[in-house]
This record gives structure tokens, C-alpha cells and sequence, in this order.
């Protein structure tokens, strides 16, 4: 009997296939008439495969096979890895494809002119809010695909990102979708925290995924400080706003507090939408004082519900203008006595940078290979002058090579189409 173990995964039987957990977030299943036909052409056995506790187990005493099936399954890991919150197909973007990191904002590096760089090492979200600005999470009805950073790769662009931008920077993790998916969240902080440009370490995320060990093992690598999304301290509201039944308000909240007792700031983000959330602005307050949030950088940092075009944008949501919203800010710092509720970059220590040179300019037309399909139907990522293009409106493969006029290149982000 051959028993099989993978670094950092784990098999489970699903009766006809066997799926292979890869770093917790990632999956890939094996079709098990599959697994056998490869095990009879080789060897010319067809032992009975199954898996339990984590473990692949062959039933065959031909010791050949351990070693045979290992090498098949790393090798057919990457076309079939899914994320498996979304369960969408992943693609793993790793330096033998060449694939620059700036340029995108769904993967990769973006640099919006200050110290601060926001790292992208995955797509995806395992919640579904109602209001979500990227319409992310299992229910989307635009994303068809996710996106996955080798982590030596990532920071080989980061390394070159800091060389540019100089020292003092902060590392902020976030993405469309939620950065403790990122497999090598851990490593990645670990790896940014040598990183002798890098002065704090941040992280935007729902929190849903903390667990206490989780927490220490981050808190371990050296994670400075997590901006929590918390929209409703009552569970039911919760489970509408956050788009899933299964949303846990008291585990998060219970991991706000592990992270402030771990050493990791917190500043709780909570998303207003006028008449759903309004009313619970203090209660928010409230719990972040209880809890300790706040204690190199703000407490708190409400955001105004704003509509995005690929987002969603439900009717009950009507947006306020900006200018209301940091009146009644200000009249909430008043009546709680919290401050800062209006935040400044300065309260960030962020300062404005030179940003890394612009690769292209609007309306310019140039030629770009297509190297990768892109999020939403219709759109391709194209690459030029060692930058990603994400093409709209194309119908090109990869591989082409296409001429693209740029209609967009806001802080270092292109878009162009095919011309
Ligand atoms: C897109 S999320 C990604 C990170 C992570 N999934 C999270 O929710 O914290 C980034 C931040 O944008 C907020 N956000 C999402 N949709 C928004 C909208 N329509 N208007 C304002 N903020 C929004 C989220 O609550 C979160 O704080
Ligand atoms: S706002 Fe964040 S948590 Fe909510 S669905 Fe979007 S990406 Fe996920």
C-alpha cells in the first residue's frame, strides 16, 4: 500500500476524483479514472486509489508508482488549480511566462505617486458583497477567471519597484478580491519585512480567514497592520451586506481582537451605506476603543459607498456626495470625541513620490504581444515596453500580435484597444 503526502497540501476523496488542497486556498482535482489509466499504461497495475486524513493512497506494493504519481500530479497541478472559494480557474503567473506585474490592476504591483505600493498576488474573493466595487466572490457575474503571483516572482518586481521609488515604503496588500487567499500570504510578508525599503507592512481584507494561528504566524512574519472591512456589528445585516449566509460576525470579530493582542494594528473599515449603516457608526467606535484598534495609525476609516461601473450596485444603496459625507464625519467626531474620522495620508505616513515613469501615453498606438486572457468576457492582456495592456473589445488569442490604441494609463494602469 503506497501512502502519499505533498508538502503543504492534502487529498481528499470525492468519490470519482481526488482533490488536492494546495496551501489551503487553492485546489486542483484529479479525475481518479484518469489517475488509474496513467498508473495501467505505465506499469500495468490498476490498484484502487482513494484518500483519507489528508493522505493518497494507492493500493498496489509496486513502490514505483509513489514516486511516478507525485511527479504527475506536481506537473498537472497548474492546469488544473482552482480557487477554491471561487472556484474559478487559476492561473499561475510565474517568471517563465514573462508576464510583467505593472501595468494590471487585478495582479501585480501598482504605484498611484507615493510610498505607498499596493502588492496584488491574487485575485478572487470568498465573500460577495452586495456593494462590492469589483463585483468579486462566488456569486460574480462578471469575473471568469483568477489570477495567482508566484511569490519569488512578485517580489523580483517588487525588488525593482523600490529601487525606483526609494526607502520608506509601505506594503500594502490588496487586490480585487482578498489578499489571505494569496497561498504565500505568509511569505510574503516574511519576504517584504527584509525587504530594507519597506517601513510598514498593511493589508486590506474582510477577516474572514484570520484564524488565531494564522494571526500569529502573520504577526510572526512581521505584518504591521490589517484595515479590517466590517460593515455591520449585527449578524443578520452582516450576513446581507457581506452576500453570504455562511458570514461569521462574531469569529471576525473575534480575530479584530487576536490581531491587536498579536501586536498587529487595526483599523476597522466599515463601508456606509446612508439608511442601512448609518445608525451604527458609534457602535463601530465603540468596539474599536473596546478591542484597542488604532494604536500606531487610525482607529477607524469609514469609507463612502461609492457605485463602480463592473461593480455591483444594489437599489438600495443610493450613493452620497462626498462633501455630506465628511460633514457627517466631522459631526461624529465631535459627538464621540474619536479622532481622526477624516483621514489624511499624513495620518499614513504616506507622502507623494515620483511615480515610476509612465510606458505609454493616451491615444498612442503600439504593438503588443497577447499574453494572457483577461477577468471579464471581451478583454485580453496584452504586453509592451515590458508592461501589461489590458485590451478591451478584442477578440484576439494569445499569442497574437496586435496593434492597440491606449485610451487610459491613470497611475501607471493601461488600458488600450485593439486598433
Ligand atoms: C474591494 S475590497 C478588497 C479587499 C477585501 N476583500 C476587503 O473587502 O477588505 C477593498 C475595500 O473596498 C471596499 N469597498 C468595496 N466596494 C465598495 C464600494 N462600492 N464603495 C466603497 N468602498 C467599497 C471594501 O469594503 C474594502 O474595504
Ligand atoms: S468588498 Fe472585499 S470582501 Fe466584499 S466581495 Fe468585494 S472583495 Fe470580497
Amino acid at each position: 500500500m503506497i501512502e502519499l503526502r505533498l508538502p503543504n497540501s492534502r487529498f481528499e476523496d470525492l468519490g470519482d476524483a481526488i482533490r488536492l488542497i494546495w496551501r489551503e486556498t487553492l485546489y486542483a482535482d484529479f479525475p481518479k479514472r484518469e489517475l488509474e489509466r496513467v498508473i495501467r499504461r505505465k506499469y500495468r497495475v490498476s490498484p484502487q486509489i482513494t484518500a483519507r486524513n489528508g493522505t493518497l493512497i494507492i493500493d498496489t506494493d509496486y513502490k514505483k508508482v509513489e514516486g511516478f504519481i507525485a511527479l504527475y500530479i506536481q506537473n498537472n497541478l497548474g492546469a488544473l488549480l482552482r480557487n477554491r472559494y471561487t472556484k474559478r480557474k487559476v492561473l499561475y503567473i510565474h517568471e517563465a511566462l514573462d508576464v510583467p506585474l505593472l501595468g494590471y490592476n487585478a495582479f501585480g504591483l501598482i504605484d498611484r505617486g507615493t510610498n505607498l505600493i499596493q502588492i496584488r498576488g491574487v485575485s478572487g474573493c470568498n465573500l460577495s458583497c452586495i456593494f462590492c466595487s469589483v463585483d468579486e466572490g462566488p456569486y460574480s457575474r462578471t469575473r471568469k477567471l483568477d489570477y495567482v503571483v508566484d511569490i519569488d516572482y512578485l517580489m523580483k518586481w517588487f525588488d525593482e519597484v523600490a529601487r525606483i521609488k526609494g526607502k520608506g515604503l509601505e506594503a500594502h496588500l490588496d487586490g480585487q478580491g482578498e489578499p489571505l487567499i494569496y497561498p504565500f500570504r505568509v511569505e510574503l510578508v516574511q519576504a517584504l519585512r527584509e525587504h530594507p525599503n519597506v517601513s510598514v507592512i498593511s493589508m486590506q481584507s474582510n477577516g474572514t480567514l484570520l484564524t488565531d494561528k494564522l494571526v500569529e504566524e502573520l504577526a510572526e512574519a512581521g505584518l504591521d497592520r490589517v484595515n479590517l472591512s466590517i460593515h455591520s456589528l449585527d449578524p443578520e445585516k452582516a450576513k446581507m451586506l457581506m452576500g453570504m449566509k455562511s458570514y461569521d460576525l462574531d469569529h471576525v470579530l473575534e480575530m479584530a481582537e487576536a490581531l491587536v493582542n498579536a501586536g498587529i494594528d487595526v483599523l476597522i473599515a466599515p463601508v456606509i451605506i446612508f439608511g442601512i449603516n448609518d445608525d451604527e457608526a458609534e457602535a463601530f467606535i465603540e468596539f474599536a476603543r473596546k478591542i484597542g484598534a488604532g494604536k500606531r495609525w487610525p482607529a477607524l476609516g469609514f469609507q463612502n459607498y461609492v457605485p463602480y461601473k463592473f461593480g455591483r450596485n444594489p437599489v438600495i444603496a443610493k450613493p452620497v456626495p462626498f462633501k455630506e459625507f465628511y460633514a457627517w464625519l466631522r459631526r461624529l467626531e465631535e459627538k464621540t470625541g474619536m479622532k481622526p474620522l477624516v483621514l489624511k495620508p499624513s495620518h499614513f505616513g504616506m507622502e507623494k513620490r515620483e511615480f515610476i515613469p509612465l510606458a505609454f501615453r493616451p491615444g498612442e498606438i503600439v504593438k503588443a504581444e497577447v499574453v494572457l486572457p483577461g477577468r471579464i468576457e471581451g478583454e485580453m492582456l496584452a504586453k509592451a515596453r515590458n508592461r501589461l495592456i489590458e485590451v478591451v473589445g478584442t477578440r484576439a488569442e494569445v499569442g497574437d500580435r496586435i496593434r492597440v490604441r491606449i485610451v487610459r494609463t491613470r497611475h501607471g494602469i493601461y488600458i488600450g484597444r485593439e486598433v
